[in-house]
């Protein structure tokens, strides 16, 4: 493994780190002009598009993924990394702290859904959430 290899792996991930190897990803390839919010949003839809491609036609799958090859695993988590880079780039070119949007979004959530009162159902007057 090279030096930068073992770096990368000790590296936290976190929102940051990743905003800024997007930055720095398409400064040094001159791509900034291409990393438009609407180019970035239709990037991000493309590649929802390719990360539901890998579940179509598969039926429901069991939580954890049990019988999945570990390349079909890998592929997977490159094309949910894919969407998580261009949300995360998106959100930097349009001045969004995600992170902080994040944490806000998950106490508006716990306001409009009670724990006591929407426990069994989910939560959109729709039917109680089967059990696992
Ligand atoms: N203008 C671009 C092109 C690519 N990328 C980065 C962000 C994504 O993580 C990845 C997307 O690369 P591809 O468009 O080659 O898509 P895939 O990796 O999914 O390849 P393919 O569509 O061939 O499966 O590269 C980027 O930031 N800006």
């Amino acid at each position: 493994m090279t030096g930068a290899a073992t770096e990368e792996r000790d590296e936290r991930v976190t929102l940051d780190l990743l905003t800024k190897k997007m930055d720095d990803f398409a400064r040094e390839r001159n791509w900034e002009r291409f990393h438009s919010p609407r180019n970035l949003l239709l990037a991000l839809v493309g590649e929802v598009g390719e990360l539901s491609e890998i579940f179509q036609w598969k039926g429901e799958v069991p939580k954890g993924l049990p019988d999945w090859k570990d390349e079909e695993k890998q592929h997977l988590g490159e094309e949910l990394s894919d969407v998580l880079l261009y949300l995360v780039r998106l959100s930097d070119i349009c001045g969004v702290d995600l992170g902080k949007a994040a944490l806000r979004k998950v106490q508006l959530n716990a306001l409009k859904y009670p724990v006591n009162v929407q426990n069994n159902s989910n939560g959109d007057g729709g039917s109680e959430q089967p059990s696992d």
